[in-house]
Parts: C-alpha cells; structure tokens; sequence
C-alpha cells in the first residue's frame, strides 16, 4: 500500500466515528514504534515531521524513513504530514518531497511567533489549498492560537507557538470566524485553539472547562460539520511516565496534560487528527533514564534505543486503541493522490458550512 492521502483517513475515521493520533517523528526508533502499535492493533497511521523534524535529521532521511516504514507494513495505510508549515514556500517544498498532507499555519506570521491578521491566514492558506488539491495533497490550517487558558501565556515551548501574552480571545477559535475561515479557505482540516498548548507543561491542575474548552469544539462542529478539526497539543501527560523520569535522576516539574476521556469526548463532536509528541518523548526519555542508571556499564546504543523504542510504542498503542483506531487500517481502501485530485477538481471534497 502506499502513501494515502489525509483526507481519505480522515473521511474514514469521520463516517466511522473514531480519531487518529498523529504522531509526530523525527528517527528511526520513533518510526518502527509508531509502526510496530499500529500493526498491533491494525490502526491507520499519520506520521508527522515537523520543520525541527526536517532540520534534525535533514530531508532525506524522514523522506526514506516513511517510505520504509510503507515498504516494512505494506498493508498499513500510512500519510506522511508536514506539520506546522510557516509558509506556502515551506509547504510546497513538503509536497515536493512527496508529503501527502501539509498544515499551512497561518495562525502566526512566517517567524512562527507573531500572531497574524485573520486576512493574512486566509490569503496563505488558501493559496496553499489551490496548489496542494491539484495534486490530491490535504491541508490543514489553524485558527486561533495555542496557548495556555490559566495563565494567558502563549505556547511557545515548542518552538511553534507565539510568544508572550494573549487575550482570551486570540486564545479561542471563534465559531463564527472557522466558518468564514473554511468558507473562504476549502482547506480539509482545522486545528482550533480550546486552551490546549505544545510540550509538558499544559495545566498547573488537572484541566477542567475553563481551562480546557472542549465545549468549543461542539460548538466549532456544528458550524463546520464536514471538516476535520485538529487537536494540536494533545499529549496526555501521563503521571507514572513522569515519575519514572523523576526516579532515574530527572527533574520534571508536576504538570497535567489533556486527559483520554476528554479527547474521547472530543472524538464524538468532530476531532479526527490528535497531534501527540510530548508523550513519546517522556516514555523514551523515562525508558533510557531507567536502564542506563540499572545498567551503569553497558555503553552498547541499541541496547538503550530498545527499551525507549518499546516504551514509545506502549504510548502509541494506548491511544490507538483510546481513539477507536484499531482494526480500521483493513477496512480502508486507499486512492491514490491522483483519484484524490479528480474528486477535488469535481467538487465533490468541498466544505459545508451551516
Ligand atoms: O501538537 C503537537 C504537534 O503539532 C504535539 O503536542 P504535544 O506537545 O502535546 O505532544
Ligand atoms: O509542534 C510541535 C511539535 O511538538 C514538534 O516539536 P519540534 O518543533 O520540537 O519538533
Ligand atoms: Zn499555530
Ligand atoms: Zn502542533
């Protein structure tokens, strides 16, 4: 099977009523762990690789990586997405080097720190739109910026995320606005801002509506019922993940993150994609933390990679079973970009707006 496009998943998990994690890469471990859960459990896959992603390990190398992980599970449908695009030029080099889904976010202006005028995001994602479709390639946009509910702080942890301070408002994707945005934009996906933000610190408590506002996303899918809404920022943050990390010589503060049951939630008003990467980095760093304090002489690097790469997978299999993924990959019958392209020349992919 080869690349799918985003849409076809997306459309799947939508009729059937599911969400899929969407993990973010950036090695091989990471790679054959998100593989080997999703072969466990017969989940589609999005893999994702953000501009850092790109930069760490260079182009090539997460182009091959994918194309070995669609050549090691043949039968896994599997999307390769390029995640938190700054510009129409950083999105059409994704294309270029065969991504099947970009996101064009607009959110913020092309230093990926100020926040844009509503007409800059429309204009840069529109434009990405027109080009990406011609050649059956999905695009997400976002609306509204990421960043933490409690404190007004903007989610610049990442790398991605404005800097400084937000209104309440930057920090709420407006109903009304995602209509306008999808209206004018015919993009296939949307993340929305409800107060979730990137990395481990999300929430000084466990989050409850006012500070993360998962009221909002019913309110988002009413008006935009056919596009795909996007949960960025979704890592859960686990407790005992964090402790083993504590007990081998880490020191992380307490921290929540955004809980299954509300991701669960969720998934029944319209999220299909939940971005996660902060839990593979904790199960990983956890893992190898672990086994190079009980194993003070081994110096052998695949013998520290495996436990990481294992510990990665555990994560990964948890939330594809949480999301309602498994036994899905067999059911899909995948397009290629080329039939996907015809279906959004002939109209038939376009947004509804109520
Ligand atoms: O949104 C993300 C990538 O785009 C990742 O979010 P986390 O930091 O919560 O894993
Ligand atoms: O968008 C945020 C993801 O967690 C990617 O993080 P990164 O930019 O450090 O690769
Ligand atoms: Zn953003
Ligand atoms: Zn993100």
């Amino acid at each position: 099977m080869a690349l799918v496009s985003m849409r076809q998943l997306l459309d799947h998990a939508a009729e059937h009523g599911y969400g899929i994690p969407a993990f973010n890469v950036n090695n091989l471990e990471q790679v054959q762990a998100v593989m080997a859960a999703a072969d466990e459990v017969g989940a589609p896959v999005i893999l994702q690789a953000s501009a850092g992603a790109r930069k760490y390990a260079g182009e090539s190398f997460i182009k091959h990586l994918i194309q070995a992980a669609v050549e090691a599970y043949p039968h896994i449908p599997l999307v390769m997405h390029q995640d938190h695009g700054t510009s129409p030029k950083v999105c059409s080099g994704a294309i270029d080097l065969g991504f099947g889904s970009v996101m064009m976010d607009g959110s913020l202006m092309e230093d990926g720190k100020t926040p844009s005028s509503f007409d800059y995001n429309v204009d840069v994602t529109r434009k990405v739109v027109e080009m990406a479709h011609k050649v059956g390639v999905t695009v997400e946009g976002e609306l509204g910026c990421l960043g933490n509910l409690e404190t007004g702080d903007a989610g610049e942890e990442d790398g991605i995320g404005a800097a400084g301070k937000l209104d309440h408002s930057q920090m709420l994707t407006d109903p009304e606005e995602a209509a306008t945005f999808v209206k004018a934009t015919q993009l296939d996906a949307l993340a929305i801002a409800i107060g979730t933000s990137h990395g481990a610190y999300k929430f000084s408590r466990k989050p409850t509506g006012d500070i993360l506002a998962i009221s909002r996303v019913k309110e988002i899918h009413k008006r935009i019922p056919n596009t795909h809404l996007v949960m960025h920022g979704s890592s859960s943050v686990p407790a005992e993940l964090l402790a083993i990390i504590n007990q081998y010589g880490g020191q992380m503060k307490e921290t929540y993150g955004v809980p299954v049951e509300e991701i669960q939630e969720a998934i029944k008003h319209g999220v299909r994609k939940i971005n996660i990467d902060t839990d593979i980095r904790l199960a990983m760093t956890g893992a190898v933390r672990k086994f190079l304090f009980e194993n003070p002489d081994k110096f052998d690097a695949r013998e520290w990679l495996k436990p990481a790469r294992e510990a990665a997978k555990q994560v990964c299999k948890a939330r594809y079973l949480e999301f309602g993924c498994e036994g899905q990959a067999a059911k899909i019958k995948p397009l290629t970009l080329v039939q996907v392209a015809e279906a959004y020349a002939r109209g038939e992919l376009a947004q509804v707006v109520q």
